[in-house]
């Protein structure tokens, strides 16, 4: 089983007031790859490969920085916010691994009180962060919407519970990685670059880096390949969407190993995470009370308490 490509262009970002039946043979394929495998690439999204390119680099010259620069914006691991900077070595997003040995930056607020690195110290950062952020938000409402639509429901069934992204009241947070160089002598047991999970939220937009290391659970029980394939944008079902759908859509796990032994390589990838609105209760949208309601802040909540530990 593959990972399908999928063709977004009559709904890329930039094309407004498509009729619904215009956007058909979209919902029928989303609807497939969601039920299916939990994962599509979507080409020709609006969201253009460069833009990809540049907010790699600039991501970049800040994981670069030596960690005094980056401790202020440290994140912690039992913070209100999910803002800030995760060093190597603090996550585990398979409680049952070594913490992850990846960095991250976390952008989960707009706010003009959050805390960034200065201009002096990265110009254009901000900016450009920001900048994609709400790209990433406008692809995302849009998919959203198909999703809707593709489940014969109300086509703003699940966009109308996301009506503050970027505010502070969602969790929905745009996030750059960076994976250092894998010293094998230092490596934990068991320790991977990115353990084994499903995503907590809605859906997730991810873009990597060139090459291999992506791996996502198939039906079948083995994990696929998932390789960037640039001008594409890899899209994920995450959990508390499979929960809204009754498991009609499936969020699938997905990890990433470590490089072969002696590859020094380092690895990137951008993700951006939709989650509802804090305060919004999620009820399963086709009539079955397979699960019962949940506010979408407090299901974050206890999954974070998995990846960083309890109190
Ligand atoms: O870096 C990647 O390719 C995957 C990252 C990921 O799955 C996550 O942060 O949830
Ligand atoms: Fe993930």
């Amino acid at each position: 089983m593959n990972i399908p490509v999928v063709d977004f262009d009559v709904y890329r970002v930039g094309v407004d007031d498509v009729a619904d039946e215009k956007l058909n043979v979209l919902c029928k394929e989303l609807k497939t790859a969601f039920t299916e495998v939990g994962f599509v690439y979507l080409k020709n999204t609006g969201i253009a490969q460069q833009e990809v390119d540049a907010v790699m680099d600039i991501s970049k010259k800040f994981f670069l920085l030596p960690d005094e620069a980056k401790i202020p914006f440290y994140r912690g691991n039992h913070a209100e916010q999910n803002h800030g900077w995760v060093p190597s070595g603090t996550e585990r997003l398979n409680p049952l691994r070594a913490c992850d040995l990846k960095e991250a930056f976390n952008i989960t607020s707009l706010h003009p009180s959050v805390k960034w690195p200065s201009e002096e110290a990265l110009p254009g950062f901000r900016e450009m962060q920001v900048s994609f952020f709400l790209r990433c938000k406008d692809l995302s409402l849009r998919v959203l919407r198909i999703l809707g639509l593709s489940l014969g429901l109300d086509p703003e069934v699940f966009t109308s519970k996301h009506t503050q992204v970027g505010g502070e009241q969602n969790a929905s947070t745009f996030r750059i990685l960076y994976y250092p160089p894998v010293r094998a002598e230092s490596v934990e047991d068991g320790q991977v670059r990115c353990g084994e999970h499903s995503d907590y939220g809605t859906i997730t937009l991810l873009m990597q880096g060139p090459g291999e290391g992506l791996q996502v659970l198939a039906r079948s029980g083995d994990y696929i390949s998932a390789p960037s394939i640039p001008g594409t944008v890899l899209i994920n079902i995450a959990d508390l969407l499979q929960r809204w759908t009754a498991d009609v859509f499936i969020s699938a796990k997905h990890r990433v190993l470590l490089p072969s032994p002696g590859d020094m390589s380092t690895r990137q990838s951008v993700a951006f995470f939709l989650h509802p609105d804090d305060e919004a209760v999620i009820t399963c949208c086709n009539g079955v009370d397979k699960y019962p309601p949940v506010k979408a802040l407090d299901y974050l909540n206890e999954r974070f308490k998995d990846s960083y530990g309890r109190k």
